[in-house]
């Protein structure tokens, strides 16, 4: 099957018809590989912002009634761009909440150009005939790298290759993975190589210098979809796994819980002992399993924090209370909290 353009893929023909989706550019980001899983059809028009927060801003703002950001990585945690927009200390994001989410395998590559051939040397053989390339080793020469691109969280992810194969070479953090690709596509002496996806070298007609460079073969990222809590725009798109159960019922998962995940953050009184415990204990009464906890400084003072606790269970599939009880507890037992989104669990649909 044909690959088709990014313009194809975003259908920018007609944006004026189409509900807009923004997300993490440029295109052939990881971002926008997640974002086509979420929206695969013609129906939407795919933008693609600079940033994470401007994602944000245009959901916000109602220019974009969805928007996809990476939120956390299996090898290197969590993404804090995100996790700092969504913490909100500014109260900019008070209309934010997160509906679904993508998990997205992510396999890096590193692109550039092969090396010069001096006239003495035969071709440089980029793999053997009949075997499949080899994953996590150099396909050339790497010595005349200088310059390697990429996104922090993708070098995060690939410590071990960079270390073992280029640490002659200049490490440049850039916004995105593709913007790496564009920029060393872009260096005419050939020195620059990027960590990317396979997709952006080939949009940017780049060499594979080596497949597969992550430090774990179940590299995966998860992203979040956002869109304002009042809604509003289409419905979201039917996945694999929507029709199943969606009102809780069957098997021993009485509330649904397992199915749908759900996401708060809240502060607690800094001085007094216990009182995460205090909040953690609201869940644990309430039989709603955690599945993730972070924090992010909450700027009120030095080394406080703002908590984030994801968990299973949903506020509009409820059939038991659980989560409008626990609701209650955290409203009594934290200092502040928000809810920043219901969604359907994805990581078993997988
Ligand atoms: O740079 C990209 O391609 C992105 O979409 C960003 C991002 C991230 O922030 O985690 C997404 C997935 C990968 O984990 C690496 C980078």
């Amino acid at each position: 099957m044909a690959t088709p353009s990014p313009h194809q893929a975003s259908g920018q023909e007609n944006p004026d018809t189409k509900t807009t989706v923004a997300f993490l550019g440029p295109f052939n980001s990881y971002s926008h590989q997640a974002t086509k899983t979420a929206f695969p059809d013609s129906r939407w028009h795919l933008e693609p912002t600079v940033t994470i927060k401007e994602v944000f801003d245009r959901v916000q703002s109602r220019q974009a009634p969805y928007g996809v950001v990476p939120f956390e990585n299996s090898t290197h945690g969590t993404v804090t761009f995100t996790l700092d927009n969504l913490a909100d200390r500014a109260a900019e994001y008070p209309d934010i909440a997160v509906c679904d989410e993508v998990y997205l395998d992510v396999h890096h590559f590193l692109l550039g150009r092969l090396p010069p051939q001096s006239p003495n040397q035969p071709p440089q053989p980029t793999s053997s005939s009949s075997e499949p390339p080899a994953k996590g080793v150099p396909l050339t020469s790497l010595a005349h790298i200088r310059h390697v691109y990429s996104h922090p969280q993708a070098f995060g992810q690939t410590g071990a290759f960079l270390r073992r194969y280029l640490s002659h070479a200049e490490t440049v953090e850039v916004s995105s993975t593709s913007r790496a690709a564009e920029l060393a596509a872009a260096d005419e002496e050939g020195a620059s190589a990027a960590v990317a996806s396979e997709m952006a070298g080939k949009g940017f007609g780049l060499d594979v210098l080596a497949r597969c460079v992550e430090d774990r073969e179940d590299n995966t990222t998860r992203f979040f979809v956002l869109r304002r809590r009042d809604g509003g725009g289409e419905d979201l798109p039917e996945r694999e796994g929507d029709g199943d159960g969606d009102d809780g019922e069957g098997g021993d998962d009485v509330y649904g819980g397992s199915k749908y995940k759900s996401l708060v953050s809240f502060t607690v009184p800094h001085r007094r002992p216990g009182a995460l415990a205090d909040v953690l204990d609201c869940f644990r009464g309430r039989g709603l399993n955690l599945t993730s906890i972070s924090s992010v400084p909450s700027l009120v003072g030095p080394f406080q924090y703002l908590f984030f606790v994801e968990f299973e269970g949903s506020r509009s599939c409820d059939p038991e209370g659980r989560v409008r009880g626990v609701f209650e507890d955290l409203e009594r037992v934290a200092e502040r909290w928000r809810w920043l989104g219901s969604w359907r669990n994805r990581r078993d649909a997988r």
